[in-house]
């Protein structure tokens, strides 16, 4: 029975043309309902007794699925998408993810091609597992502050690998704990008794015989993470090094090259590029944003269409809770902004791939760019979606707050996104660098790109906004000018505060807070203008585009409302134009509200990937929620362990006393 079935029939446009567009192409869509099924009808990759398991066992049942996944890429011979795609829906962070989402990436961007020819080959038929060891305890964001040292010894040719310190331990990286053979691990280069920056060196630490770790390597877990199940599944470990050798050419040598005479050579590559896998894995986070999100919302909206609270007359059935204004101003921004992270997402794709084309050919001009762009937006997403799978768990009652929800492992999984891959204020704090300098170049230098607003940074900042009435708002360019003037004003203001400081450095310090407002006013100028552009595309499919135009609409007057105080501090809106806004937005709402469970439903979540009794498909919530009660082991008998032992005594003392 589809307890969901009148909803879905409320909706106005072609669902399945929406799940193409959602997954960007047809055979993008069909490639990820492929390896959707496969793994749902999969036992092995059953996963609702998992917030149960003790470490070990979690640990244990992660290692039987990954080799379960990898026997399918191998007996199936799917492809890298295909591969990627079944990584996501096994809906488990694993040692995996990191030796193919960074130690490979970091050898593809930052080895020469004769060490590519010699490492890349063997971690990707697996025969060694890497991951990407640069945080320690004492330092993660400051890269430029890591202690561990790559000393280089010209009498063997060769690097000596140290940890001087306790706070030089690498700490956290992902697979390092228990699984990973070998490591980039990033290290002071020390050359002559002089340091040269910080630079990536691959180290076995492991034997290939019995797993244990070699001479001189002290490496474990660093213990148990936040939440049930969750990101315990990972192997997050620490590792010291005493005076570990390894050879000269396991320094990766693309940005600086060592000879064999303690040389140090320059190539023309920029030493940033040592940053690339970031920027590389922070575009990958931004999709995965998307992904998160609409799952959370999925649930979130499934449910609100089931529950009814309040509200029957002459005994007809309560109010569905979806039917509540302050539920859809809480719940339809979230599910318009996990389609613009996904469209923004889209773009961001392009856009590094644009740049991994150009530094392969030596071209490095948009290196700077894409830099801005996957930090800003791999903050903004991840904080948004952090917050919105809390908002989530909120939208659904006391119900959310049940493992079974999905919502809290969904949460605990995901918040340290907010951390990892740099910290969320720090990136910020890289974008606003990259937008003062872009203001401080005006004179000079023509914006391009995601900045080219700030070329017309004049008129930007005469010009108020001209829209009348509610309706006005349903005007791309009345919006976009709205998030532009707010963005090229507040830099701008910012940069002239900036400019009453002698030293630049103590005024970036001092205006912290106004600079990181200024990136994140810039970012969602830039997802909201992705969304727009999207809109501009050719979107097939009944009422497909106009479902999209509706929801990027919301997205923008969303955040419009929200950070209305910058609007108005800027002049560029009027207190009137602002409440225009604001009641266009209710209208969306409305618009919103026939569509949402088809607009979830675009996602085309399978019940297992969702993982959730309140997002499920039919809607059949509370039958399974009662049997799910069952099955907890607690239930496994009336009188439970520990009753005769801690609890009749108590009991039989109260009997006493009373007695008395
Ligand atoms: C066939 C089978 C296939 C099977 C498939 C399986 C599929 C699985 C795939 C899974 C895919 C993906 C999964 C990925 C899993 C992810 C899980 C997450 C794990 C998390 C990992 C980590 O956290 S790794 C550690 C990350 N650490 C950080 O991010 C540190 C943050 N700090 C920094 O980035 C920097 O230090 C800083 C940006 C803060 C810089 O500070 P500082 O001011 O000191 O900088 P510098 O002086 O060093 O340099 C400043 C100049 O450099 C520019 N800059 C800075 N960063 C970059 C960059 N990244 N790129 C380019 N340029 C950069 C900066 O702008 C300055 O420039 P100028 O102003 O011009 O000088
Ligand atoms: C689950 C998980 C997985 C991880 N996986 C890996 C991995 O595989 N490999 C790896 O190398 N690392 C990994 N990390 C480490 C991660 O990359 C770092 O934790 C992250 O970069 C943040 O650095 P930090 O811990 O030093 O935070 P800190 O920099 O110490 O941040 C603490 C606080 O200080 C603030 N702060 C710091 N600097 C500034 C500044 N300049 N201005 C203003 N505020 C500032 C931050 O905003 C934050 O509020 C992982 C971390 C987690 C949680």
């Amino acid at each position: 029975m589809d307890y969901l079935s009148d909803e879905r029939k409320k909706s106005d446009f072609d669902v399945e043309a929406m799940k193409v567009a959602w997954a960007g192409s047809i055979q993008e869509f069909q490639l990820s309902d492929r390896m959707a099924k496969l793994v749902a009808n999969d036992p092995v990759f059953e996963k609702f007794t998992r917030p149960m398991l003790g470490r070990k066992e979690l640990l244990k049942n992660t290692l039987r699925k990954s080799a379960h996944a990898w026997k399918l890429i191998i007996d199936l011979r799917l492809s890298e998408e295909e591969a990627k795609w079944l990584r996501l829906y096994v809906d488990e962070p694993a040692y995996t993810d990191l030796h193919w989402g960074m130690f490979i990436p970091a050898i593809e961007g930052q080895g020469t091609e004769e060490q590519k020819k010699k490492w890349l080959p063997l971690a990707k038929k697996m025969q060694i597992i890497g991951c990407y060891a640069q945080t320690e305890l004492g330092h993660g964001s400051n890269v430029q502050g890591l202690e561990t040292t790559a000393t280089f010894d010209t009498r063997t040719d060769e690097f000596i690998m140290h940890s001087p310190t306790l706070t030089s331990s690498k700490w956290w990286p992902g697979g390092l704990g228990k699984l990973s053979t070998h490591a980039v691990v990033y290290a002071r280069l020390i050359v002559g008794g002089q340091f040269h920056g910080v630079h990536g060196f691959i180290v076995q630490l492991r034997s290939l015989e019995d797993h244990s770790p070699l001479p001189g390597i002290t490496v474990g877990d660093i213990g148990l993470k936040f939440g049930n199940g969750a990101y315990n599944t990972m192997d997050n470990g620490v590792l010291r090094f005493d005076h570990v050798r390894i050879p000269r050419n396991q320094m990766l040598m693309r940005v600086s090259q060592v000879t064999k005479e303690g040389k140090i050579m320059q190539s023309d590559v920029p030493r940033q590029l040592i940053y690339g896998t970031m920027v590389y894995v922070r575009q990958t986070i931004v999709a995965d944003a998307s992904k998160a999100l609409s799952r959370a919302v999925c649930i979130a909206t499934r449910y609100s269409a089931v529950r009814r609270q309040f509200g029957s007359r002459d005994g007809g059935p309560e109010t569905q809770v979806i039917d509540y204004k302050t539920q859809q101003s809480r719940l339809f921004p979230l599910l318009a902004s996990a389609y613009a992270f996904r469209f923004v997402s889209e773009w961001l794709k392009s856009l590094y791939l644009d740049v991994k084309q150009r530094l392969e050919a030596n071209e490095f001009s948009t290196l700077p760019e894409a830099h801005a762009c996957t930090a800003g937006l791999k903050s903004l997403t991840t904080t948004a979606t952090a917050d919105g799978i809390e908002e989530c768990r909120k939208l659904c009652g006391g119900h959310g707050y049940l493992v079974s929800s999905g919502l809290p492992e969904l949460f605990a999984v995901y918040i340290p996104a907010c951390t990892y891959e740099g910290d969320n204020v720090v990136l910020m704090l890289q974008v606003a660098r990259f937008l003062v300098k872009t203001v401080s170049e005006l004179g000079h230098k023509k914006p391009v790109g995601t900045t080219a607003y700030m070329g017309r940074v004049a008129s930007l900042m005469q010009k108020n906004s001209a829209v009348q009435t509610a309706e006005g708002w349903l005007n791309p360019g009345a919006v976009v000018e709205a998030f532009e003037s707010r963005a090229a004003r507040m830099a701008v203001r910012c940069a002239q505060e900036l400019a009453k400081f002698g030293n630049p450095e103590e005024g970036f310090a001092e205006l912290a807070v106004d600079l990181v407002e200024v990136a994140v006013s810039h970012c969602q100028l830039i997802v909201v203008t992705k969304f727009f552009e999207k809109l501009q595309q050719d979107i097939p499919g009944k009422g497909v585009k106009e479902s999209l135009e509706v929801l990027c609409y919301v997205y923008a007057l969303f955040l419009l409302h929200k950070h209305q105080g910058d609007f108005l501090a800027t002049g560029y809106l009027t207190p009137k134009q602002a409440s225009l806004a604001n009641a266009q937005l209710r209208t969306l709402y409305s618009k919103v509200r026939p569509n949402a469970i088809a607009l979830v439903d675009s996602f085309s979540y399978t019940d297992h990937y969702l993982g959730s009794i309140l997002g499920r498909y039919d809607g059949n919530v509370y039958p399974k929620l009662y049997e799910a009660a069952w099955e907890d082991p607690l239930n496994d008998s009336d009188v439970i362990d520990g009753f005769h032992q801690y609890v009749q005594p108590i009991l039989k003392q109260r009997l006493h006393s009373a007695k008395l």
